[in-house]
């Protein structure tokens, strides 16, 4: 790393550089940064006494947390959500300071693009040229800047300060030109610059609320003569997520839930709870298999499959073809144990398939390791679950750094696979049963187009989904679309953006 934190020469590992490890990190402090202030007061030098200061590895903060999860994001992948709880319970912070972190990181990672223009703008350069490390030091400053209350004062000296501590003093100059030139303006005054030079509507609402713009086009497809709700779609899009959890049916009622963890009965599915904020993992139902966290618009679709109607007998041979890791096979196990029925449950890595036995080892359940398109399984199932693997439009809410991996050309691929499954699980129901498709993703090529293609099958007829939500549902559920088919949406049911449509095998 050059001094101007530019790619190339010298040193830029996290830890090796001047200062790495010399003194406990601090800075000027501010809105949520008590304990960096109280840190940060170093003593003059030399006051008074000549011993050396003893080594002290930097205590965690708020903000080596955020860089740490950001680091692992980039450098292999991770998933934030999973990162950060692990860097939290490693850095011991107080409840405060966890709560800056989370906002640091998953805030950050979500707004990485818009940053990522602010920044080349700032700094006269494009993004790819500086050193990913450095880069990333920028994007947490930059992001308290345009997005926090943190005073100008504490986000540039603190930034700079991980610098040093971080292992990359030399470019602390750098990082401070960089932060007080983007200090020097307001977001909205960055948005409007970056704007300037961009015409169309749905690209500029898309730099304006840090969505790429294919996702952002994607939507407003999928919201068709409703797309006038963009900017609430995508600001729903950008907020954080309530938790929900799933009671699991035959343990312990909705209400029940509701009454034990202090959250909020769900308006849609019978057996959600919504809470406002807290650990879920620390709730006594969770620990105990009676409860999961599960998105209210998931549970929906496991009903669904559940719920839909069958012509004949119902024989209790349901499937579920992509299950990894379990969260609606738990569901659907749940309520196949009530009706007398049994699961099986498809999943092609063995890991996942590990996770779906794990999670369902006291459900009437049997969990293979395979491929959907070609599982070996006896044909006849009187229902299909096919919960198909997708882009994940729909969920970006709940994994912050998904938008800025995801490409429009990844989509493709996943459609070949999504019909070939559609395929697949259309084969192994049995005349007269039920396959729930479902995606979370509302992108047209993964939702309407893959199951408008299976009905033109002559032995496939396409139920009302939305009729059966209607039979499901607690309170009348609408603005799911024209039908038969059901579309949700984060703005209008607080959910993901779940896709499902019911198709049936005629006898
Ligand atoms: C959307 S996820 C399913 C989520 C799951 N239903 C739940 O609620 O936890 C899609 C799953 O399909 C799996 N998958 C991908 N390709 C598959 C295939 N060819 N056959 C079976 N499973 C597949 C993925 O590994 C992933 O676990």
């Amino acid at each position: 790393m050059s001094a101007d934190g530019s790619r190339g020469g010298g040193q830029s590992h996290r830890g090796r550089g001047k200062g790495s490890g010399q003194r406990p990190r601090g800075g000027a402090g501010g809105q949520g940064t008590r304990r960096d202030g109280a840190q940060g007061r170093r003593s003059p030098q030399g006051s008074g006494q000549n011993k050396r200061p003893q080594p002290q590895a930097p205590r965690p903060d708020a903000r080596s947390v955020a860089l740490a999860v950001m680091t692992a994001v980039r450098e292999r992948s991770a998933y934030a959500n999973l990162a950060l709880p692990a860097e939290l319970r490693r850095a011991r912070l107080d409840a405060r300071d966890a709560a800056l972190a989370t906002e640091l990181t998953y805030g950050t990672l979500r707004a990485q693009g818009l940053l990522d223009r602010i920044i080349a703008l700032a700094a006269s350069r494009s993004v790819d040229e500086i050193d990913p490390p450095v880069l990333d030091l920028v994007r947490l400053g930059a992001y308290q800047l345009l997005f926090t209350r943190i005073g100008a004062h504490a986000a540039v000296d603190t930034t700079v300060e991980a610098a040093r501590t971080e292992g990359l003093g030399r470019a602390a100059g750098f990082v401070n030109a960089v932060l007080r030139k983007i200090a020097a303006r307001t977001t909205e005054e960055w948005i409007d610059a970056l704007r300037e030079a961009v015409a169309d509507p749905i690209a500029r609402m898309a730099i304006g609320t840090a969505h790429p713009e294919w996702i952002a086009r994607a939507f407003a497809e999928s919201l068709g003569s409703a797309a006038g709700e963009l900017p609430e779609l995508l600001a729903a899009d950008d907020a954080r997520p309530r938790v929900h959890l799933a009671a699991r049916p035959g343990a312990i009622t909705g209400e029940e839930l509701a009454l034990v963890t202090g959250g909020r009965e769900g308006r849609l599915s019978p057996y959600a709870v919504h809470l406002d904020s807290g650990d879920p993992g620390s709730l006594d139902a969770v620990r105990e298999g009676m409860a999961a966290v599960q998105d209210e618009g998931s549970q929906l679709v496991a009903l669904a499959a559940a719920g839909a109607p069958v012509l004949g007998k119902d024989g209790g041979r349901w499937l579920d073809l992509c299950a990894g890791p379990g969260g609606k096979a738990v569901l659907l196990g749940a309520l196949a144990e009530i009706e007398g029925a049994s699961l099986t449950a498809v999943e092609v890595s063995e890991h996942r398939a590990g996770l779906v036995r794990e999670a369902t080892n006291d459900l009437p359940v049997t969990v293979h390791t395979a491929d959907g398109r070609k599982p070996g399984l006896e044909p006849g199932f009187d229902r299909v679950l096919l919960d198909a693997p997708c882009s994940g439009l729909g969920a970006l809410r709940r994994r912050p750094e998904a938008r800025w991996r995801k490409t429009a050309g990844d989509v493709p691929e996943l459609v070949s696979l999504q019909r070939a499954l559609l395929d697949s699980a259309l084969d192994l129901v049995r005349p007269g049963g039920v396959v729930l498709y479902a995606t979370c993703s509302p992108h047209l090529s993964e939702t309407v187009s893959v199951v408008r293609e299976a009905g033109r099958r002559a032995d496939v007829e396409s139920l009302d989904v939305q009729e059966v939500l209607a039979g499901i549902c607690v309170e009348p559920i609408e603005g799911l679309g024209t039908g038969p088919w059901a579309q949700l949406w984060p703005h209008r049911h607080g959910t993901d953006a779940m896709f499902m449509a019911a198709l049936r095998r005629l006898a």
